[in-house]
């Protein structure tokens, strides 16, 4: 991504800021769509991985939908022109007020995580004289291996109907005249990267397919989630492998004829389209630590403080487009601005001898990074560049 740019460019921009690349953008979304055409699955980009407005127009613009987690998301998928007919909402936890804003909308579905959720939205719709169209997230008790703070689909989590209710929760179902049940809905984590976990999903779809249709319901929509992981070791390797992820559902979902397969894909379609740039405020070589201390901190990418989550640093200022000023390696704590002892994007990192003023990259930043950013210490807003401005 950088390596054969000039990073000049950036140096006349205020820093720290997100740096959008809508060409790997565009060939991420164009993969990703090629790669699910010929099984004609259906995409839904997860609003939650990141929800910049012009992304979300460029993913707009090449068909696939949108899975949203509040009100908010929902809003703003509208706002950007999302086909409301191609808008979902999930999440554990829907109030009243987002519930009746999106029945207003005449969204495609609701992802329903509980029992009670149910005879809300029951009750919600009645009142408005609508029928909602809802797919039952169930818990299916599948072991993501990824991250554990990042795991969705265990008997532990909170997410979900758990396999002990679904009979209750089919009674329910068949009592609630304003809900139209169309499928079942299922995600078991972020960060996927052991693609064989999916099969063991298929497997569990299956059977829950199967036990529905046993009690006479039609299945029209087998969602399956998203969950594929990037490689943040690897950020220029840029684009996941969507062929070897679409062919295991295609290979082991059963799919009856009508059903429609249906993708909640987030970080796999955005993360590795943008960097964090930031610049060196300061070094600091201690006794038994060096740090870099950056001009960006866990306020603008809480990954790292947060999971202790890997993303690749780069000195820009010693790309080989730049003049070097020394080419020694020294081992760095690289750290922000933040009152807090987590605010750290990596230890004993190797880089580079630095300097103040240096511009430094924190790559794979596109997913779950600027739309973590938090207010703490009041710091500024962060902001956006794309590289079609510069
Ligand atoms: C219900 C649901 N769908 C889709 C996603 C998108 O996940 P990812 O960004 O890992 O593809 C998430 C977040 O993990 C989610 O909770
Ligand atoms: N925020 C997480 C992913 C959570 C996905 C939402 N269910 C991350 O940064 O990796």
């Amino acid at each position: 991504m950088f390596a054969d740019k000039d990073i000049s460019k950036f140096n006349n921009i205020e820093t720290p800021f997100y740096y959008y690349d809508t060409d790997l953008l565009q060939e991420t979304l164009q993969t990703c769509a090629a790669a699910a055409a010929p099984y004609k699955f259906h995409i839904h980009y997860a609003l939650k991985a990141n929800f910049n407005a012009v992304l979300l127009n460029q993913i707009k613009e090449i068909g696939f939908g949108a899975d949203c987690v509040s009100a908010g998301e929902v809003r703003r998928a509208v706002e950007v022109g999302f086909d409301n007919k191609k808008i979902v909402f999930a999440g554990v936890g829907k109030s009243d007020k987002e519930i009746n804003e999106a029945l207003d909308l005449d969204i495609f579905c609701f992802n329903v995580e509980s029992i009670q959720e149910l005879a809300v939205l029951n009750e919600l719709a009645g009142k408005k004289g609508k029928i909602a169209q809802v797919a039952i997230r169930i818990n299916p008790n599948v072991d993501a291996h990824t991250h554990h703070n990042i795991t969705t689909g265990l008997d532990e989590n909170k997410f979900g109907i758990n396999s002990w209710d679904l009979t209750e929760c089919a009674e329910t179902l068949k009592a609630s005249p304003n809900l139209k049940f169309i499928g079942i809905h299922f995600h078991i984590g972020s960060q996927i990267t052991n693609l064989d976990v999916y099969k063991n999903l298929c497997v569990r779809v299956n059977e829950f397919a199967a036990w529905f249709e046993d009690k006479g319901f039609n299945l029209k929509v087998l969602n399956v989630g998203g969950g594929l992981g990037i490689d943040y070791y690897h950020p220029d390797h840029q684009i996941p492998d969507f062929e070897s992820y679409f062919k295991i559902f295609n290979e082991f979902l059963t799919v009856k004829p009508g059903q429609e397969v249906h993708f909640e894909l987030g970080r796999a379609l955005v993360g590795q389209s943008a960097s964090l740039i930031t610049r060196v405020l300061y070094i600091k070589n201690g006794k038994k630590k060096n740090f870099v201390v950056l001009d960006a901190g866990m306020t603008e990418l809480m990954r790292p403080a947060l999971y202790q989550a890997y993303h690749k640093i780069e000195n820009l200022s010693k790309t080989p487009n730049s003049e070097p000023k020394t080419s020694n390696l020294v081992k760095y704590d690289i750290v922000g601005p933040i009152c807090e002892s987590t605010d750290c994007f990596g230890k004993e990192v190797e880089q580079p001898e630095s300097f103040r003023g240096d511009i430094f990259a924190i790559r794979s930043a596109g997913a779950y990074g600027e739309v973590m950013a938090s207010k703490y210490n009041l710091r500024d807003a962060i902001k956006s560049v794309y590289s079609y401005e510069i």
